[in-house]
């Protein structure tokens, strides 16, 4: 880089002008020299330096974008007499540019350093040849070793049980994954994983970072102990939460609250959807057991050993895969509070007996097990399924039936009790604001009117559904749900039991999934929402039908 360089003599006429000074002003070597200096660069300031006779040092300015230092000085004569003056420009764009890009680079720096120590994962770092390079606080705290023990040190120092993963690395250039190895003098069991540094294609080093496996494995303890909370925390319905207007839902409501003021076995009847849960919640809740736990069994969802074990524990050595030192079951983790047996009648001849036995001597002897242990539960049972049948098919032994009769409640349809939908719809539609952030404050009368219509064979929970879809429809501004953002999705539903076109657009995988949804929808609706007959019809075990409708998300 050249200084630009433009001299004057007394009279203003350029005497040097040389080919930097061309670059800066744009202007010729020939054309400048001779010229009087405004006429070339207005702004130079030569003259005014000429007139005065000071010199002006390091003036900082702009020209064409670029930031210049210019020092101009007098020419004097020995006699100390102005005979000239000379400007020397230093175009110092680059040079800030520079030190603006250093700074960037510092920044940077300083960014990378904090996130490599607040980091919980311990990170290390070698150079191309295995030695240490840098070390996290983590990395001391996980392994016990300080800077002093690492850096410079063979990338093994720290190394109680394994094969060197940073060596690994930077003999193979490739990155390694979850290795597990014992760091440090404190043999911690660790992963680690390791990536090869690459600066311009050369192999620089490489860079581990360490897991704590043993915080992991407490960490995942912690959690399942949370889990187990979270289960015993999980009634989160009272009465208060059902909403009924109906003389039916009433009259449920009643005997439910009655029958929580009772230890007595609670049968809770009626069809998917209808709100048999919403029930067991509210009758724990409001009995003297709501500061016990509530636990909730799908009996439909477990194979019959499984349920068996999950439902009365088993002891070590139970059977293959049993944990060490056996496992309590619901009936034990429930005690003192409410079981909840859903779906009662898949439960296997078998298992029916068992839990007979249960009922009977509030006691239970764990799979595997010769000791009667007893406990203290509330059983809540419900079924959508009709038992008086399945007793005549042999399906549901009459002995259980009778002693989980005491106190039957049964939660009509909704189609059964139409009073109800409004109600309903006004409080889910208070829900979905709070969870879509929408400000919808009614529904429009014509809108109300297909909901009275239609067959409901999702009961509470699919008008939940139609109203989450039609908020959906809805445009961000609209704050009343109209009859054209219900309309569609009853259609959908209706059209979808009873039309099915091939078409040429969609796979088969598709095609047959829609097909086999129409048919369980069209089975359900023909058994009135009675699982276990449209499995029946289907010609499926329930616990099929089950599953799939759980993929549909019925
Ligand atoms: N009366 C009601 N008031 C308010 N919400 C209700 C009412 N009945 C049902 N719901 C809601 O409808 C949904 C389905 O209810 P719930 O799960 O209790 O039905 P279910 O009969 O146990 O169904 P399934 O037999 O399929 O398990 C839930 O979100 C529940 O909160």
């Amino acid at each position: 880089m050249h200084d630009a360089m433009v001299a004057v003599d007394r009279m203003e006429t350029i005497v040097l002008f040389n080919p930097s000074a061309e670059r800066l002003t744009g202007v010729r070597v020939e054309d400048a020299l001779g010229k009087s200096v405004s006429a070339v660069i207005p702004n130079s300031r030569l003259p005014h330096i000429l007139l005065t006779g000071q010199a002006e040092i390091n003036q900082v300015q702009m020209l064409h974008h670029r930031s210049i230092i210019t020092n101009r000085v007098p020419v004097l004569s020995p006699e100390g007499e102005v005979t000239g003056a000379i400007a020397v420009f230093r175009d110092t764009t680059e040079l800030l540019d520079l030190a603006a890009e250093v700074l960037h680079l510092k920044e940077i720096q300083t960014l990378l350093e904090a996130i490599f120590e607040a980091t919980q994962d311990a990170i290390s770092v070698v150079d191309q040849y295995g030695n240490g390079l840098r070390i996290n606080s983590a990395y001391t705290r996980l392994t016990g070793l300080a800077e002093q023990d690492v850096i410079g040190k063979a990338a093994t120092v720290d190394i109680a049980e394994g094969e060197s993963m940073h060596m690994h690395v930077l003999q193979t250039g490739l990155p390694v994954r979850n290795v597990s190895m014992k760091v440090g003098p404190f043999r911690k069991d660790v992963l680690v994983n390791v990536a090869p540094i690459h600066v311009r294609d050369h192999l620089i080093g490489s860079v581990a970072v360490i897991h704590d496996l043993s915080e992991m494995r407490a960490l995942t303890e912690q959690l399942q102990r949370a889990n187990a909370q979270i289960r015993r925390l999980a009634t989160k319905y009272t009465f208060s939460d059902i909403i009924a207007k109906s003389p039916a839902m009433l009259e449920a409501l009643e005997a439910a609250k009655k029958a929580a003021q009772t230890r007595a076995t609670v049968l809770l009847r009626g069809e998917s959807g209808c709100g048999k849960e919403l029930f067991a919640h509210a009758i724990h809740q409001a009995s003297d057991r709501v500061s016990g736990p509530f636990l909730r069994v799908n009996c439909a969802a477990l194979s019959e050993s499984v349920l068996e074990s999950e439902l009365f524990g088993y002891v070590e050595g139970a059977f293959t895969g049993a944990r060490k030192g056996g496992k309590r079951g619901f009936f034990e983790e429930s005690n003192g509070g409410t079981l909840f047996l859903d779906e009662i009648a898949e439960l296997s001849i078998g298992t029916q007996a068992k839990l007979l036995r249960v009922l009977q001597e509030r006691e239970i002897i764990p799979v595997g097990g010769t000791h009667v242990r007893q406990v203290d539960v509330r059983v809540i049972a419900a079924t959508h399924v009709n038992l008086e049948k399945a007793i005549v098919d042999g399906r549901f032994r009459e002995d259980l039936y009778y002693r989980l009769h005491v106190l039957p409640i049964s939660i009509p349809p909704l189609r059964k009790r139409t009073q109800d939908i409004p109600l309903l719809a006004f409080n889910f539609l208070a829900r979905l604001n709070a969870e879509y952030g929408r400000h919808v404050h009614s529904i429009a009368e014509d809108a109300l009117q297909p909901l009275f219509e239609y067959a409901w064979p999702g009961n509470v929970r699919e008008l939940e559904n139609v109203m989450s879809r039609a908020m959906i429809r809805m445009d961000y501004r609209e704050q009343v749900i109209e009859r054209k953002h219900i309309v569609p999705s009853l259609e959908q539903r209706i059209a979808a039991a009873d039309v099915y076109t091939v078409s040429t657009d969609d796979t088969l995988a598709n095609q047959l999934k829609r097909a086999e949804r129409m048919a369980i929808h069209e089975a359900l609706k023909k058994a009135q929402g009675n699982r276990e007959e449209a499995a029946e019809r289907l010609g499926v075990s329930v616990r099929s039908l089950y599953y799939k409708l759980s993929r549909y998300q019925e």
